[in-house]
C-alpha cells in the first residue's frame, strides 16, 4: 500500500489581487474535496483568516509576519503535520501567502519538507487585471513571480474591457511562455485548475516537479540579479488600527479621500456609529478600488474596528492620529444620512455597478 501524499498548493499574488476571494470560492465549491488552509497576512491582525473562517475544514492562520520570511522549513513542517493528520482526512492543502510574499522562498521551504506524505502541488499566481500594469511599473519583480508560477489566474476580468484583457493575456504569455492562464471574475476558477478533485488524486503530472536547482536558477540565473534580501516587503510597511468605539462615517470617508498616495491596500472591518447601520462593514481598498460589504456581527463578537493598511512611504503615526480622529464624538453626533458616502461603495448584487473610487486621482 502506498502512502497517500497530500498536495500543497501555494497561492500567491500581489496585494489585493483576489487570493482570499478565490480561496473562499474554492472552499465553497469543493464539497467533494477536503481542503486544509494556511493563511498568511502581512501584519498581526489576520483579516484574511477572519474572511475564510467558517468555510474551511481546517485552517492555520500565521500571524505576525510574512510566511516567506517568518516560517523556516521546520515551522512549515509543523503546520503541515497538523493539517495532514490522518484523522482530518484532508485531501489538499492550500497555502495563501501574504500579498508581499516571495514565491521562490516559499517554494524552497516547501520543497525542503521532510514529511513523506506531503507533495509540492505547484504555485498559482493571482494577477489583478486592473492593477497589473501599474504594479509592474512600480515592481518589475512581479514578472519573476509570474514566471515562478505553474498556473496564473488573471482575476478581476470584470474590471477591464475585452481588448485590455487580450493585451494582458499576451503580456503574460510573453513573461511566462507556456504557463497556463485562466481569466476569472471574483476568483471563480474551476477547482480542477488548482488541484484534482476527489480524495488523494495524483497531481504530479499537471505541475512540473521543481527542484532546488530550478528555484535557484531563477534566483541567480538568467533572470537574476535578484537577491533574497530584495523582498517586496522591503518597500512596504503595514499599519494597524483598532478602535473599540464606533467611527463617524463622514470623518472616515474624508480620511479615505485624503489618504496618502503610497497607501495601496486597506482591509479590515468597521463599526460605524450611524443609527440603523450598526452592522459590521468589511472594507477592501486596492489601488483605486474601494468596497464595503455589510454583514451581521457574529453572536458575541466584539464590535470593534480593525484595519490593516499597507503601503510604501506611509507615516504610521500620522495615519493612526487621523483614524483616531474618526472616532465618533458621541451617540448623537451621527445621523442616518451620514452613511451615504459609505453606502455608495457597498457591493451591488451583480457586483458591477459600483462607483470606482476616485479612479483618476493622481498617484
Ligand atoms: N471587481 C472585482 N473585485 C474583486 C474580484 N476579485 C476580488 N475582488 C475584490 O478585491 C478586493 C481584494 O480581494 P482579496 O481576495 O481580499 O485579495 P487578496 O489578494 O486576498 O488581498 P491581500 O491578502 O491583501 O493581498 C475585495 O474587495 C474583493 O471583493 C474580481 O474579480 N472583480
Amino acid at each position: 500500500m502506498t502512502t497517500k501524499r497530500i498536495p500543497v498548493v501555494l497561492v500567491t499574488g500581489f496585494l489585493g489581487s483576489g487570493k482570499t476571494t478565490m480561496l473562499n470560492h474554492l472552499l465553497r465549491g469543493s464539497a467533494d474535496t477536503r481542503i486544509g488552509v494556511i493563511v498568511n497576512d502581512f501584519g498581526s491582525i489576520n483579516i484574511d483568516a477572519m474572511a475564510v473562517a467558517g468555510q474551511v475544514d481546517s485552517m492555520i492562520p500565521i500571524e505576525n509576519g510574512c510566511l516567506c520570511c517568518a516560517a523556516d522549513s521546520a515551522e512549515m513542517d509543523a503546520m503541515l503535520a497538523r493539517l495532514t493528520e490522518p484523522s482530518l482526512g484532508i485531501d489538499v492543502i492550500v497555502v495563501e501567502a501574504s500579498g508581499l510574499a516571495e514565491p521562490q522562498s516559499m517554494i524552497r521551504t516547501l520543497l525542503s519538507s521532510e514529511l513523506e506524505h506531503v507533495l509540492y502541488g505547484g504555485l498559482v499566481e493571482v494577477v489583478d487585471a486592473a492593477e497589473f500594469e501599474n504594479t509592474r511599473e512600480r515592481h518589475p519583480e512581479i514578472e519573476r513571480h509570474v514566471r515562478a508560477a505553474d498556473a496564473v489566474v488573471l482575476n478581476k476580468a470584470d474590471r477591464v474591457p475585452e481588448p485590455e484583457l487580450t493585451r494582458l493575456l499576451e503580456a503574460l504569455a510573453r513573461i511566462a511562455p507556456g504557463t497556463p492562464v485562466v481569466t476569472a471574475e471574483h476568483g471563480r476558477v474551476d477547482p480542477g485548475f488548482l488541484f484534482d478533485r476527489g480524495a488523494g488524486a495524483p497531481v504530479e503530472e499537471r505541475f512540473r516537479q521543481l527542484s532546488f536547482a530550478d528555484v535557484c536558477a531563477d534566483e541567480h540565473g538568467e533572470h537574476g540579479e535578484h537577491e533574497w534580501g530584495e523582498h517586496l516587503h522591503a518597500a512596504y510597511e503595514s499599519v494597524e488600527f483598532v478602535a473599540d468605539r464606533p467611527l463617524d462615517p463622514r470623518r472616515f470617508m474624508a480620511f479615505l479621500d485624503s489618504r496618502p498616495a503610497g497607501l495601496y491596500r486597506m482591509k479590515g472591518f468597521l463599526h460605524f456609529a450611524a443609527p440603523g447601520h450598526g452592522e459590521k462593514f468589511a472594507l477592501h481598498a486596492v489601488g483605486s478600488y474601494l468596497r464595503f460589504q455589510p454583514s451581521p456581527w457574529a453572536g458575541g463578537e466584539a464590535r470593534t474596528t480593525q484595519l490593516v493598511m499597507i503601503g510604501a512611504g506611509i507615516d504610521a503615526e500620522a495615519l493612526t492620529k487621523e483614524l483616531t480622529g474618526c472616532v465618533a464624538a458621541g451617540p448623537d453626533a451621527v445621523g442616518d444620512h451620514h452613511m451615504m458616502g459609505v453606502l455608495r461603495y457597498v457591493r451591488d448584487r451583480d457586483e458591477d455597478r459600483l462607483d470606482v473610487w476616485d479612479e483618476d486621482r493622481d498617484e
